[in-house]
């Protein structure tokens, strides 16, 4: 039995505490948070304890799956628990993965851990798409469309803004791009050609709308390069009219093949998501599995989704899987 440990109970984390309840081989032995613990009721009932007693129960996990922040907290939390757990997270500042991955990977090293990066759908399952994509028709175009949707990571920092009570992103594909890339005619997008971004905003009492709307549209690496709008709402509104979290998008590769190109392909992946997070939480809990057993055969370091053979995240034997699926 795989024994796992939440760090962080929010959306995901709920997601990841949810997505266990479907595994035979894996528990849920508790969440970490860096709230109150006495605050917080589990949906499943499992124990909360507070984010610091976590080293104090490395020998009670087998994987700590991280279900902070991207903006602010897998930065310094992976790496961090990198040195007691193997562990997991679903880190999206593409611009920065690099970093990300040198410093969890250094950590693991260090302590003998595995850990991996960047899990769930992108980066995640559109990553090994668009890899793929490339792999199988090199003499091609490959593009990828978000929304229309939550984007959690970019919710996400915009409720780390000072003076934001709550937010929600959404992403939203330019349609006319999007029709002529289905046209096979291979468009050159710029990233502000292919997506605006829509935000809804709860101001706290006496914030700064203006300073919060100028922090938004100037972002790095999540809105900067985006055509941006934003709209202030009341609480009561947001909890009324966005209360979901669906989300989803394509990755598309066009490619030829044939000595002279004389035959064109196009290959779509799509996701259609009710929930953003707890469809990236079943990606993680199933990368999770990868992790143990990849440990459980001596591998540490840092890994991405690029390094998992895709049998160890599924729960049945290579036999099964070639006997079933193959
Ligand atoms: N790779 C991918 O495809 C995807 C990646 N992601 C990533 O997942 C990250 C997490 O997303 P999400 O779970 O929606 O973020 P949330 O804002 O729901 O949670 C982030 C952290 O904030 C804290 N928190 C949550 N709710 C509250 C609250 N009410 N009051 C105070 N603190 C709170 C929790 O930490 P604590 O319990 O310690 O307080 C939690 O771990 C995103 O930033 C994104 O980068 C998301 C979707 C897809
Ligand atoms: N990481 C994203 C998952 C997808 C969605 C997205 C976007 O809408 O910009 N980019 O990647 C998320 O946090 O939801």
């Amino acid at each position: 039995m795989i024994r796992i440990g939440i760090a962080g109970y929010g959306n995901l984390g709920r997601g990841v505490e949810s997505a266990l309840t479907t595994t035979a081989d894996m528990k849920l032995v508790g969440v970490f948070t860096r709230r109150n613990p006495d605050t917080l009721k589990t949906k499943t009932g499992a124990p909360v304890y507070a984010m610091d007693q976590a080293k104090d129960m490395a020998d009670q996990i087998d994987v700590m799956i991280l279900c902070g922040g991207s903006a602010n907290d897998l930065p310094k939390q992976t790496a961090e628990l990198a040195q007691y757990f193997n562990v997991i997270d679903s880190f999206d500042t593409h611009a920065k993965i690099p970093e990300h991955f040198a410093a969890v990977d250094a950590a693991c090293k260090k302590s003998g851990k595995i850990g991996m990066i960047s899990v769930g759908w992108d980066p995640g399952m559109f990553s090994l798409n668009r890899l793929y994509g490339q792999a199988i028709l090199p003499n091609g175009h490959d593009y990828t469309f978000w929304g229309k949707g939550v984007s959690q990571g970019h919710s996400d920092a915009i409720r780390r803004i000072p003076g934001v009570q709550d937010a929600r992103q959404y992403t939203i594909p330019v349609e006319a791009a999007l029709e002529s890339v289905r046209r096979g005619e291979n468009p050159e997008l710029t990233t502000r050609q292919k997506h605006t971004r829509e935000c809804f905003v709860v101001a706290k009492e006496g914030a700064d709308k203006a300073e919060i709307e100028k922090a938004i549209v100037t972002m790095p690496n999540y809105f900067a390069d985006y055509d941006t709008t934003v709209h202030f709402i009341t609480q009561e509104e947001l909890d009324r009219d966005h209360a979901g979290i669906p989300h989803g998008g394509m990755v598309f590769r066009t490619g030829t093949t044939g000595l002279n190109g004389e035959n064109q392909h196009v290959i779509e992946y799509k996701l259609t998501l009710d929930s953003n997070p707890e469809f990236t939480s079943s990606v993680l809990v199933a990368f999770a599995r990868a992790a143990y057993r990849l440990h459980s055969e001596g591998q540490t370091g840092c890994k991405t989704v690029f390094d998992v053979a895709p049998a160890y995240l599924h729960p049945e034997s290579g036999e099964a899987l070639r006997a079933k699926l193959l």
